[in-house]
């Protein structure tokens, strides 16, 4: 059964007891004179009804899970019968059942389920908004990082870099980009195994992430090429870093296929180019990997 036709089962139910409770009220009571109905009273005991009601109506249709709609449809019911009950002693005395508006106990319990619904609900409506917010995240993660290295993928390295770049031009401002190549990636992969060779390139992947800074875009642009673009840094600022990467690459210690740490030395090429008034970030890229090519 679909929720819609659930939802209109419960209410039709609902209404079709509260007309056989009237009818019941009618012909069982003793129907008061209409001058001894307190207009006042009766107004604001329908104008609960009409709330209690609508309610009814909004748990019946809300789109939430099973076990919330069952409490807050059961309380917000339950309410609603105690209500429209009240709503009759103003019109008949001597009503069947009339223990109900002493029973204090059911308008109570009634408000505790709603309560209880509704805290579930906040609840799950909290644990949702985590959920999706990590979901976004792992989604965001997923199409701007390589998921090996945890570095930006080159997708993302050229469309920041290339907006960051032209607006330091605009500025008169200089970038530099820094280029690495692991020469020695498909030795390690032969001689250590695959597992090896990703394990080297997430262990740059973190020392590049550790040593960066929060503007900085630390990518990995090809297989064994990686990149950082220092925006708003010369050359000489960047030399530094440069110097730093260099040493903390010379070794790395991994765990191999067959499980055992290994260290492995790495041949890491390092290049950089500080950008010139009219550079694109490919024309930087393409004279790093000249200098790269040339050092190699
Ligand atoms: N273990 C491992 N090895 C890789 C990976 N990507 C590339 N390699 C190895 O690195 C070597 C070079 O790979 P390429 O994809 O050609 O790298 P590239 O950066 O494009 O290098 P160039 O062709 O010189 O520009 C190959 O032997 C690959 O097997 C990787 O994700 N994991």
């Amino acid at each position: 059964m679909s929720h819609f036709s659930r939802a209109l089962l419960t209410l039709l139910g609902t209404l079709l007891l509260c007309l056989l409770w009237t009818a019941g009220a009618f012909t069982s009571g003793t129907i008061l004179p209409t001058s001894d109905v307190n207009s006042l009273f009766f107004s604001a005991d329908l104008a609960l009804t009409v709330l209690t009601f609508t309610l009814l109506w909004l748990c019946c249709f809300a789109p939430i899970r099973r076990p919330i709609a069952v409490l807050l449809v059961t309380g917000s019911g339950l309410l609603f019968l105690t209500v429209w009950h009240r709503l009759l002693s103003n019109l008949i005395t001597d009503l069947p059942l009339s223990m109900i508006t002493t029973w204090r106990w059911l308008p109570v319990a009634a408000v505790g389920l709603i309560t209880l619904g509704f805290v579930r609900l906040i609840k799950a409506y909290r644990l949702s908004r985590l959920l999706l917010g990590s979901y976004r995240q792992v989604e965001h993660s997923l199409s701007t990082r390589d998921q090996l290295t945890q570095l930006f993928n080159r997708r993302y390295f050229y469309s920041q870099g290339s907006e960051l770049l032209n607006s330091h031009q605009a500025n008169q401002q200089c970038s530099t980009l820094i280029m690495l190549v692991l020469h020695n990636l498909a030795d390690i992969n032969r001689e250590h195994g695959l597992q090896a060779g990703d394990a080297v390139l997430s262990e740059l992947g973190r020392v590049l992430l550790k040593n960066t800074r929060r503007n900085d875009i630390a990518a990995r642009v090809s297989g064994r090429k990686l990149a950082v673009f220092l925006p708003h840094t010369d050359a000489q600022q960047a030399g530094p870093l440069a110097e730093r990467i260099v040493a903390m690459l010379k070794k790395v210690e991994i765990t191999n296929d067959t499980g055992e740490r290994e260290l492995i030395s790495l041949r890491v090429g390092l290049e950089m180019q500080q950008s010139q008034p009219g550079d694109s970030l490919e024309t930087l890229e393409d004279r790093n990997r000249a200098a790269l090519n040339r050092a190699a």
